[in-house]
């Protein structure tokens, strides 16, 4: 089974850089058009998955850094979901969310990726994982969310049908992820 991270940065729209004080406020999510690999062509939040022994969060935070260049502190991370991802009733893909709005630098594109700050009541939805309708605006209401994914009809993931799916929202995550 895969192990990955999304990882959403938010921002008010006002600001012009990351501001921890903005949790409450946030009105912007920092999206990605995915340029290659799972999911290319399709907005997404920065992620991938995790290498080596590296935790979650520092995967999170190395992806972020790679694909969109903003640099985060590990500890401004807040979890806010667990998501699995099912193909063909196998475990496929086990995905750790996290939102901040602690950052530094300016979003610049990639080989990877091209970053769009998008208001959070107009997040592309027909353009992204056809999940992330389900799970993604409870997220970025800054509620916490656990749930699973049923796609079918074989590799690769991104062109398997979704076919169902539970949601379980307000949830508590094991310290350390
Ligand atoms: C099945 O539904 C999914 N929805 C969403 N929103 N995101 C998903 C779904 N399935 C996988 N993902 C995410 C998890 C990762 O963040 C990316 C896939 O990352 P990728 O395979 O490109 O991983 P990298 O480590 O960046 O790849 P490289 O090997 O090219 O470095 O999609």
């Amino acid at each position: 089974m895969i192990e990955a991270t999304l990882c959403f940065p938010m921002r008010s729209r006002s600001d012009s850089a990351g501001d921890d004080t903005a949790a409450e406020t946030a009105n912007e999510v920092l999206l990605i058009e995915k340029r290659r690999g799972l999911g290319e062509g399709w907005y997404n939040g920065p992620g991938g998955k995790l290498e080596g022994d590296e935790t979650p969060r520092e995967c999170a935070v190395r992806e972020t850094r790679e694909e969109v260049g903003l640099e985060i502190d590990p500890a401004d991370l807040e979890k806010a979901g667990e998501l699995r991802f099912l193909l063909d009733g196998e475990e496929h893909t086990f995905c750790h969310v996290f939102l901040t709005t602690a950052f530094d630098g300016e979003p610049t594109a990639s080989d990877e990726a091209r970053p769009e700050w998008v208001d959070i009541d107009e997040v592309p939805y027909e353009q992204m994982w056809e999940d992330d309708r389900l799970w993604l605006p409870t997220v970025l209401e800054g509620k916490s969310v656990r749930g699973a994914f049923r796609f079918e009809g074989g590799e690769p993931l991104d062109e398997a049908e979704f076919v169902e799916y539970d949601l379980e929202t307000g949830v508590s995550f094991a310290d350390g992820d």
